[in-house]
């Protein structure tokens, strides 16, 4: 499978804390990459330059060969509703939709609502039964695979999730996991992953490391 995220020397500072001093990276469709690093190390920055939420100060970030800052607000906006999918530390529901509606929400705004796609990701996730619920009546970890099913509902390209398994117990980490790497096997989506787990890196196809702002190889266990 083809390149799909080509990531060149990025660099982006707040004030004078420099977070990105020239990251670079590759990613091809239907691969799986871990990011690892610690607290505070610009994991989070790194996915929302990715994801178009913010603007790096120098460098360029490619996605099937499109330059993002090329891209206008609504360029922007396109690209994240069409082509990645975004799992992020806080899970953004809709407190006013049900699940099965939250679920539903990216899909139905690009236009590729699929009922039977959306039942067997709230299946696979072990949240059938919970669809017609509202978000604040769910916990942490019900919430988190909600947000996992509405980001993937409608078969991004990218899916770009920080620490998807950070409100869950192991073995329901691991079924998420078990999803996310199913959907990269079965779309050939490419899953850029925060995690803080060596176990769960270590099920992916590549791990990097990221430390004072420039990226490394991670070793398999830490
Ligand atoms: N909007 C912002 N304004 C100022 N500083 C910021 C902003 N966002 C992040 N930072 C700083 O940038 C650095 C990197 O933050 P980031 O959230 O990317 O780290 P992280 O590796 O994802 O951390 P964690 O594992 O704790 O989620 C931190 O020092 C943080 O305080």
């Amino acid at each position: 499978m083809g390149l799909l995220l080509h990531i060149e020397e990025l660099t982006k500072a707040y004030g004078p804390v420099s977070v990105l001093n020239g990251v670079s990276l590759t990613l091809d469709a239907g691969q799986s990459l871990a990011l690892t690093g610690e607290s505070g190390s610009g994991k989070s920055t790194l996915l929302h330059l990715v994801a178009a939420l913010d603007q790096p100060d120098a460098g360029s970030i490619r996605l099937d060969g499109v330059e993002i800052a090329t891209l206008d607000d609504s360029g922007r906006a396109a690209l994240r509703r069409d082509r990645i999918g975004l799992v992020f530390q806080q899970f953004n529901l809709i407190p006013s939709l049900t699940v099965a509606q939250n679920i539903a929400f990216q899909a139905r705004l690009s236009g590729r609502h699929d009922p039977a796609r959306c039942a067997m990701l709230a299946d696979r996730l072990g949240i059938s039964a919970l669809t017609a619920r509202y978000p604040e009546d769910l916990s942490g970890g019900q919430q988190q695979r909600v947000a996992i099913a509405r980001a993937v509902a409608n078969g991004p390209a990218l899916i770009l999730a920080d620490e998807p398994t950070g409100n869950l117990d192991e073995a329901t980490g691991d079924a998420v996991l078990d999803l996310l790497l199913d959907l990269v096997r079965d779309t050939g989506a490419a899953l850029m992953m925060v995690t803080h787990s060596t176990r769960l890196a270590a099920r992916l196809d590549r791990r990097l490391h990221l430390s004072r702002g420039l990226l490394s190889a991670a070793p398999l266990v830490a």
